[in-house]
């Protein structure tokens, strides 16, 4: 296989020159946002060097030109998704904007006793909205358990959807564990019972290039602070038939037809759900990240990652003392462990002093937490632009960090 130019890649990220506590930056927390390379913060910079304006309405070149390059942003997003129709794709703020935007809507279809499935991997971003949309409908929230390797047990799956079932929500890939969930299997599933789907593919679409006309999902989640672009936007996808059943979720401008006090008439597809001002810098940009991911390719991205995360679990294994947690077969570039008799924040404050960076608590999953009755791990989180040097730094360093515990 084709040697993956990391060497050459990190150049383009220019905060990988940074130092921190005097020693070289090594980013281990890619699960909770990517890096930005030079290609997508050039395009951030022309946007507001040269074509800054508003879009949709404005009659002045500038908001024509911002306007285009949003709107060829949707199209890249709809090709990478492999969405039917521009217009199922729908810019939002990120992840937990396009979850409450459907959980919000759900609450016109749900009545009491209807059920709704989650799985026990979720991000609290995938849990709250369902909760609060069953407070409101009196729907009742039902778990798919997972087991001791951090995988959802299939099984139970099929045990509890039922005629009832009218909506599953899961996510293609748990930040936690960074296993990989069964979803086409899933989706089939819930559609033979008549259910839609959700897949929240915030911790997926870093890795894994989901086409949505081949998983029939009804609707799919992302952002593009995952996927090497800024914070602040995201896409939500929808099934046009679905995203025309789902009523407006913010009032404004944009989403409307025509205004009266007597009657308002909304906005078709996307701008019934894209109420004022959007991202539009960061849309473009979103879009320039896309191209950038794909010019290196997401095979090569998704083969490199899983080289990285086999050295790194190889090694952190001869740590004595060490528990990981997430053993699924199929899983992301993502470490959750334990040190016997250490707490993972002391471990991930030692480690920043070496300029290590990880993330350390529930990591918004905190059902993960419970299930594995700990109070938290320390996560590492690679990217296509980390290297196997930095894994050695990283691992000299929790080594350093035990004894210091110790
Ligand atoms: C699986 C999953 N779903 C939803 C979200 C929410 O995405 P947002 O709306 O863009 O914030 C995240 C963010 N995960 C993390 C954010 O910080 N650490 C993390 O693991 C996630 O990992």
């Amino acid at each position: 296989a084709k040697t993956f130019e990391v060497e050459k890649i990190r150049k383009d990220f220019p905060i990988l020159n940074r130092k921190v506590n005097g020693y070289p930056l090594v980013y281990f927390d890619n699960a909770a946002t990517s890096q930005t390379p030079q290609q997508v913060i050039d395009v951030i910079v022309d946007y507001y060097s040269n074509y800054n304006a508003n879009i949709h309405r404005g009659v002045h070149s500038l908001s024509q030109e911002a306007t285009d390059k949003y709107e060829q942003a949707r199209i890249k997003l709809q090709k990478h998704f492999n969405a039917e129709k521009p217009y199922e794709i729908i810019f939002t703020s990120g992840t937990t904007h396009g979850i409450n935007l459907v959980a919000s809507g759900f609450s016109e279809f749900l009545k009491e006793g209807d059920e709704i499935l989650v799985s026990a991997m979720e991000h609290h971003s995938n849990i709250v909205p369902w909760q609060m949309l069953c407070e409101r409908t009196g729907a009742i929230l039902k778990v798919i358990p997972i087991n001791l390797k951090g995988e959802l047990i299939y099984s139970e799956y099929e045990k509890l959807i039922n005629e009832n079932t009218k909506l599953v929500f899961v996510n293609h890939v748990s930040n936690a564990l960074g296993s990989v969930n069964p979803i086409k299997e899933i989706i089939e599933k819930a559609h033979a019972n008549n259910a839609a789907v959700l897949i929240d593919g915030a911790q997926a679409a870093p890795h894994i290039k989901a086409d949505v006309q081949a998983l029939d999902v009804d609707f799919y989640v992302a952002s593009a602070h995952k996927m090497c672009g800024p914070t602040g936007v995201g896409i939500l996808y929808g099934k046009e038939a679905w995203l025309e059943k789902l009523p407006p979720y913010q009032g404004g401008g944009e989403m409307i037809a025509t205004v009266s006090f007597e009657k308002t008439t909304y906005a078709g597809l996307p701008h019934k759900f894209e109420a004022g001002t959007p991202n539009i810098c960061g849309g473009i940009a979103f879009g320039a990240a896309i191209d950038y991911m794909n010019q290196i390719g997401f095979d090569e991205i998704a083969a490199y990652e899983h080289e990285l995360l086999e050295y790194a679990t190889g090694k952190l294994k001869e740590i004595e003392g060490m528990k990981i947690y997430g053993e699924a077969e199929e899983k992301t570039a993502v470490i959750s462990f334990n040190i016997e008799g250490l707490h993972p924040y002391d471990i991930g404050t030692l480690l920043d002093k070496m300029g290590i960076a990880v993330r350390t608590g529930h990591h918004c999953a905190q059902p993960v937490m419970d299930f594995f009755k700990i109070p938290g791990t320390v996560r590492a989180s690679f990217s296509f632009y980390n290297s196997h040097d930095e894994i050695d730094s990283f691992i000299e360093a929790v080594k350093k960090a035990k004894m210091m515990l110790q």
